[in-house]
């Protein structure tokens, strides 16, 4: 391997006539004058003299072939693998024409590619094409993890890739991108794994209900999580205490159903009082919408007199009240629409729990997944993160202003469809209510060690003073130009790694670390848990067909063989035995049904079809 063509103190070209470079592979030259140069392979070619093609002249032009000879190389030998490499440190003087490129060892380019302890960062996957480097390395960093290639367990065999936890501290927050089936989802559960490895508190929404650590991938590998997360899904077993919700809160929670209107505001902000409980609140909006049936405080006056009950008098005279108080600033009409839209969010139950064991395990270290749609979790999140936030901000406040305040742990927040939690302003499109709360955090959570973690498929909708905030990326593959051309803009992937984003495998990954400066070619390790939804839709549809065609053929069994003379008999006989009810169609159906997955054969008889076990 040696050193070809013109050389810059940041590139070179390599060539070899028995080597195949790799991209992203690491090579030492040894440089005559400025000793040994760490680079890396960032593009390769093969050239044979023989079977010219067209180039775009990037590499192979006639100077190149000339210097190729004068090398040495062997132009009448065949094939000569040629590629571009780019030092990690940019040298003093260019690089020597001629110079020798050899393998590095381990520990000369330890300190490129692990940049922390084991014990302070977490164990992502491999660094690509770093093979013959980890024949030497050192026994701490072999067999930390499996990957899965073609759906096989491979042992590791490529140095590990530590992503620096510590160093989140300065560089804190985490962007995961790609597009549909990239990897994202799997490399996002790796993190999460990770964390919950380091007890480290983390707040996971997840619209997609897959976030589920309790099944293993094999049981020999990686540690049982089951204890170290808590699920809650909204209105199930976690909600908002009412009592401490803001007019502004509950305005937000009235939009997921469909959006208030400027007037529909206006009652809640005069309806809704703090301190208010869900009965007073409640009692106050059907008070209102009682005096407005009755049409006038005349009406209500003359409904108090006509009645005898007592009970019924007291209820009135407060409905006259809360009308003469608030009917001026309340549209009947958008009380009306204020009403359903309540009526609609405490049918979700999400005011029947609150968020207090969510907090506490938080408080514990725990990792805390909080499903529910994309729509719920928005608004619920927002209160959530701004509840949990507050009490970590108060607490590292208090400690500045030596006062006291109860602890509250530094802690992370995931999410994955990132963009529909924090979206880019577009004119006429509506915000989403979380999106303050997560640009706040992402402008200073660093102060109070509160980190994000967002994935999204569309970091083009990404909100950008958001996007600008993510230090480390995790860049899978990527097809839309606009999206490619975001990741130009706010990565330092170099324009050859750009180019390659629409064609990476899933589960390989672009990773760019401002603590480390330089993007690495990573696959992300096996993943210890899988996915509750990891069975394919078509065997759970053949599945089902089978398990029901077994149930029924459990059930036909015991009246063959049946002539379809006898259907009438043998529907009264099925409906006497066992309940179920079958009209003349539906049965023949299910007999054919069977003598297609030779369960039962058909005869032609005189009498009619005639239908028995398949033997
Ligand atoms: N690192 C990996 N190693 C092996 N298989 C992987 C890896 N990452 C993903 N896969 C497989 O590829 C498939 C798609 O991955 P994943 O669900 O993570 O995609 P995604 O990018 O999240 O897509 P979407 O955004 O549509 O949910 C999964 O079945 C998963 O098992």
């Amino acid at each position: 391997m040696k050193i070809i063509g013109m050389t810059d103190q940041q590139e070179a070209y390599i060539g070899s006539n028995s080597r195949k470079f790799r991209i992203n592979e690491f090579l030492i030259i040894e440089d005559m004058d400025q000793g040994d140069i760490l680079g890396e392979v960032v593009e390769v070619h093969t050239y044979n003299r023989y079977i010219p093609m067209a180039n775009d002249g990037e590499i192979i032009d006639n100077n190149l072939i000339k210097n190729l000879s004068m090398l040495g190389f062997n132009l009448e030998d065949g094939t000569i693998y040629l590629g571009k490499i780019r030092l990690l440190e940019e040298a003093n003087y260019p690089i020597e024409t001629g110079s020798n490129c050899r393998i590095p060892k381990f520990k000369e380019v330890k300190k490129y590619f692990i940049s922390t302890d084991l014990n302070k960062g977490l164990n992502i996957g491999v660094i690509r094409n770093t093979d013959d480097i980890y024949e030497n390395i050192d026994e701490e960093f072999v067999d930390l993890s499996l990957t899965l290639e073609n759906k096989q367990l491979i042992k590791q065999k490529e140095v590990p890739y530590i992503l620096n936890l510590y160093d989140m501290h300065e560089y804190p927050h985490v962007g995961i991108f790609g597009g549909s089936g990239s990897g994202k989802s799997f490399g996002l559960r790796v993190v999460l794994e990770e964390l919950m490895n380091k007890n480290i508190p983390t707040l996971v929404l997840d619209p997609h209900y897959e976030m589920d650590f309790s099944e293993k991938l094999k049981s020999d590998y990686g540690r049982d999580y089951t204890n170290l997360f808590s699920k809650f899904t909204i209105g199930e077993n976690i909600g908002i205490d009412f009592k401490k919700i803001s007019s502004r809160d509950l305005k937000n929670l009235l939009q997921t159903s469909s959006r208030l209107s400027e007037a529909m505001e206006n009652v809640v902000d005069n309806l809704h009082k703090p301190q208010d409980s869900l009965l007073t609140f409640e009692q106050r909006l059907e008070r209102l919408k009682k005096g407005q049936e009755l049409g006038s405080s005349l009406n209500i006056k003359k409904e108090i007199e006509a009645t005898d009950n007592i009970e019924e008098k007291k209820y009135l005279n407060k409905v006259l009240e809360t009308y003469e108080k608030l009917n001026d600033k309340s549209p009947p009409s958008s009380v009306a629409g204020v009403s359903w839209r309540f009526d609609r969010l405490k049918k979700l139950g999400i005011f029947e729990h609150n968020s207090i064991n969510a907090e506490e395990a938080l408080k514990s270290n725990k990792l805390v997944v909080i499903q529910g749609s994309i729509k719920i979790i928005q608004v619920f999140s927002t209160f959530l993160i701004n509840s949990v936030y507050e009490k970590r901000r108060n607490y590292k406040d208090a400690i500045i202003n030596n006062s006291e305040e109860d602890y509250f742990p530094p802690f992370f927040i995931i999410t994955d469809e990132a963009h529909n939690f924090a979206p880019q302003s577009k004119d006429g499109t509506s915000e989403s209510p979380s999106k303050y709360i997560l640009r706040e955090i992402a402008q200073e959570g660093r102060k109070y060690g509160v980190f994000l973690i967002l994935a999204t498929q569309r970091p083009s909708l990404l909100d950008s003073t958001i996007t600008a905030q993510l230090n480390t990326k995790f860049i899978f593959r990527t097809t839309r130009a606009n999206d490619i051309q975001t990741i130009k803009e706010e990565t330092d992937l170099s324009i050859e790694q750009t180019k390659r984003l629409p064609y990476l495998k899933t589960g390989d990954v672009f990773l760019s670390e401002s603590a480390i400066g330089r993007t690495m070619y990573v696959r992300i390790r096996a993943a210890h848990t899988t996915t509750p939804h990891k069975e394919n839709p078509f065997i759970e549809l053949e599945n089902r067909l089978k398990t029901d065609n077994n149930d029924i053929m459990e059930i036909i069994e015991n009246y063959l063989p049946i002539s379809s003379n006898d259907f009438f008999d043998l529907i009264k006989e099925i409906q006497e035995d066992t309940g179920m009810v079958y009209t003349i169609d539906q049965l023949r159906n299910i007999l054919d049904n069977l003598v297609l997955r030779e369960q039962l054969v058909v005869k032609k008889t005189f009498l009619g079809d005639k239908y028995e076990k398949f033997k």
